[in-house]
């Protein structure tokens, strides 16, 4: 059991009549990441709130860093590190202030939590904003000292829930950036998130849950690959004659049309030559986008 960072056995939660999480069973190993995909209300932070000891389950058990979220919550508490929250954070320092205070309230020594923070700061690219202060930080910058913040002790065990929600697209590769770092200290991840894009670049293993329920679980590659085939993409002007020959779907706005190609290149040959006579101007032969599995899935 203790090879698991997290393991969970038919792990629920219930409100009065509502199941927010039912029979959910995880195994995390250290080293890894667990992304927990799912839309508003699935039960995601639920979840972490039961392994964060924040929440008693009504069912099943939870074994966080070998210790019973239930039984040994202040145990649990001392392995892990959760980032997400913004709580621990003072606007009036500057963002070394910030990270230096916590490493002293968490009794490093003066010069461990100086090389600490310095370390951080220089990982999560803030060393030269580490001297202004907080309240001048941009959201992602704010969003990577939060992270920071929740590190200055390593712990073995890390939860990020919704690490990068309401972040522009470079601040959040900026952030996929500091969290795949993390991986390589060995601590193991769970991170919660509604972006499949996230979920797939980040996560070892993707558990997906609707109405509280695991309706898939696997690696990224897995999910795809089981949601279906393979399909070829054809961009043409004359696509909806394209579509009535391969009786394709249709996106008459990128002007695009798709076929199932379960026998890959070969299909796509074949494809091509029934639109000899037409101007093709892209194909392509793609596996399911995780988007696409995600509704498929769920
Ligand atoms: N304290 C509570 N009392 C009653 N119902 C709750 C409570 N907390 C959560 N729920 C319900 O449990 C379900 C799962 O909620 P949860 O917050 O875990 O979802 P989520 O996947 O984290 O969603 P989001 O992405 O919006 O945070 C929802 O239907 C929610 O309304």
């Amino acid at each position: 059991m203790n090879s698991y960072a997290v393991r969970t056995d038919a792990l629920g939660r219930r409100f009065s009549e509502t199941d927010a999480l039912r029979d959910l069973d995880l195994e995390v190993a250290p080293g890894t990441v667990l992304g927990l995909l799912g839309h508003n209300g699935a039960g995601k932070t639920t979840a972490v709130r039961i392994l964060t000891t924040l929440l008693e389950p009504t069912a099943g058990r939870a074994e966080v860093a070998g210790h019973d979220v239930a039984r040994a919550p202040a145990a649990v508490r001392e392995q892990i590190a959760v980032a997400g929250q913004d709580a621990s954070l003072d606007e009036r320092l500057t963002g070394r202030e910030n990270l230096m205070l916590l490493g002293r309230l968490q009794r490093l020594s003066k010069a461990d939590a100086a090389a600490r923070t310095e370390q951080l700061l220089e990982r999560f690219g803030l060393a030269d904003a580490a001297g202004r202060l907080l309240g001048t930080y941009s959201g992602g910058m704010r969003r990577r000292l939060d992270l920071a913040a929740c590190l200055v002790v390593r712990r073995p065990v890390v939860f990020l829930d919704e690490p990068t929600t309401g972040l522009d697209p470079a601040a959040r590769a900026d952030m996929w950036g500091a969290i795949a770092d993390l991986v390589t200290e060995g601590a193991a991840l769970i991170l919660t998130t509604q972006y499949l894009e996230e979920a797939d670049r980040l996560a070892d293993r993707i558990v997906v849950l609707s109405g509280g329920r695991t309706v898939a679980e696997g690696t990224p590659a897995e999910l795809k690959r089981r949601v279906g085939e393979r399909r070829v993409h054809i961009t043409l002007d004359a696509f909806e004659e394209a579509a009535r020959r391969l009786d394709a779907e249709v996106d008459p706005r990128a002007r695009r049309v798709s076929v199932a190609a379960p026998n890959g290149p070969d299909d796509l040959r074949r494809i091509l030559d029934a639109l000899d006579d037409l101007d093709v101007e892209e194909a392509s032969l793609a596996q399911p986008t995780l988007d696409e599995a995600f509704f498929a899935l769920t």
